[in-house]
């Protein structure tokens, strides 16, 4: 006989301990259950109740009140009382069904209570709701104990944040990745984590938000910069996706992008500097010509160009090797970096053994005398020079070119005048510095459509 209709498998596997001091009611009980499909432990005293209960836990006891000895009531406070038994759903069964004794078995933690003379289809339906209780609050249970493992466990922090910028939770992963001791971001606003300007662009999308929940939308990924407690700055990707449980919520996923920001800086800097001398490179003093090239067009300023190459340098090589020759250099380009002092002074290993200065706002005059310091600065060194034949010492030849440029000039026309100052100074006897006024393309060009 299946009086309950449904007898989904848990149920089947469902143990139930039945307790009653009357043989003929343990035994009608333990026949209907078994009919039921449940597996049964029966005890004919609250002792030997606890006893069972404590050695086969099983998932719902059905619990007679009135027995000698131990009553139903006492029986089951002692259940609650211990961890081990205390979750296990107790239905009381009694003749006594005055008010008071169900309150009363109920106040002492039982289910539900069930009057005798018993009907056994109500016990039966009752004994099932009560399972499907226990099942979905294990299920409901193991599914928090799921969820609190993963995010415990996660690399990436967590954050629970309320409309007006409150953090509510944060996991281990948030606050190892800002420095905090658990539970220390609870109570604190995003606005205390975040630059103001990025806070409020947060704390407005969550006011919209609150105001107008069914529009809600993600605010998707963004990097941000976040403050450590210790002060620091950290750069983040950070996720948000708005939640409504009873009232509007932000779960904020952080990912620590500070190491891969770190490499790409690193990256970044270095494609902008010569590995052996550590100054910057060719391409990062063209781009930075460029822009102070453009910037002199606009304000009409004076760009003075300073190409130095080392004197020699390929019979200092050919006696003192290699190795000396490359540590030559980087004596050298350091002499020649301490002279760009200016953020709009640029110095650089334009390749071999050539170097280059950029002096914007610099007219020819003070450009002469600060490429003039740099050869007697790197003539000051004394490196020794011994087969060269125009100085014991390690020496450079400077050529100088100043422009205001124009429209019709180009950075080609400026290098062309640098260098070929630095040729007339080679042609000079080395250790020397030329300088030379570039006319620039606009002075030829305008020249061409005069003569025409
Ligand atoms: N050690 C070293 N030598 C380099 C490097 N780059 C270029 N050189 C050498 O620099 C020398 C340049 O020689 P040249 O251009 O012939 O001119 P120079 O010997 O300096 O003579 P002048 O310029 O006429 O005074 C060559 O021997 C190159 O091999 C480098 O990174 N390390």
């Amino acid at each position: 006989m299946n009086l309950g209709g449904t007898s989904i498998a848990t149920q089947r596997d469902a143990a139930i301990l039945i307790v009653d001091d009357a043989p003929e009611s343990l035994s009608a009980l333990r026949k209907m259950m078994v009919e039921q499909g449940y597996q049964t432990f029966v005890a004919n005293s609250g002792e030997r109740a606890l006893e069972i209960a404590r050695r086969v836990h099983p998932d719902l006891i059905l619990l007679d009140v009135v027995m000698p000895g131990m009553d139903g009531i006492e029986t089951c406070r002692q259940l609650k009382a211990s961890p081990v038994t205390q979750r296990i759903p107790v239905i009381f069964m009694s003749a006594r069904t005055e008010a008071e004794d169900v309150v009363a078995g109920f106040d002492c933690g039982a289910v539900d209570y069930i009057g005798k003379p018993l009907r056994m289809a109500e016990v039966c339906a009752r004994v099932r709701t009560q399972l499907q209780i226990r099942i979905s609050q294990e299920s409901q249970q193991e599914q928090a104990e799921r969820l609190r493992t993963i995010v415990n466990n996660m690399a990436e922090g967590l954050l629970i944040i309320e409309a007006d910028g409150r953090i509510q939770f944060t996991n281990p992963a948030c606050d190892q990745y800002l420095g905090y001791a658990a539970n220390e971001l609870a109570g604190q606003s995003i606005s205390d984590l975040l630059n103001p300007l990025v806070a409020q662009e947060y704390l407005d999308y969550f006011a919209r938000y609150a105001a107008n929940p069914e529009t809600a939308y993600s605010h998707g990924t963004r990097e941000v910069i976040i403050r450590h407690h210790n002060g620091s700055s950290v750069c983040m990707d950070l996720t948000l996706t708005p939640m409504f449980l009873r009232q509007p919520l932000f779960i904020g996923l952080l990912h620590d992008i500070t190491h891969h920001k770190l490499s790409e800086d690193a990256l970044q800097r270095a494609a902008m500097i010569d590995p052996l001398t550590k100054i910057a490179n060719r391409r990062h003093f063209d781009s930075f010509l460029e822009k102070e090239w453009q910037r002199a067009l606009r304000s009409g300023a004076a760009l003075s160009l300073v190409v130095l190459d080392v004197d020699h340098f390929k019979l200092y090589n050919d006696t003192l090797g290699h190795a000396a020759g490359d540590v030559c250099l980087q004596k050298v380009a350091q002499a020649i970096n301490s002279h760009a002092l200016r953020a709009t002074d640029l110095a650089a290993r334009y390749g071999g053994e050539e170097f280059v200065l950029l002096f914007a706002e610099t007219d020819s005059d003070s450009a002469y005398l600060l490429a003039e310091s740099i050869r007697a600065h790197i003539e000051s060194l004394q490196l020794p020079h011994p087969r060269s034949v125009t100085s014991p010492h390690i020496t450079v030849s400077i050529g100088v070119a100043t422009i205001h440029p124009s429209q019709l000039d180009s950075t080609e026309s400026l290098f062309v005048a640098a260098d070929r100052a630095m040729y007339v100074a080679k042609e000079g006897g080395r250790n020397q510095v030329r300088a030379t006024r570039s006319s620039g393309d606009s002075l030829e060009a305008v020249k061409a459509l005069v003569m025409r």
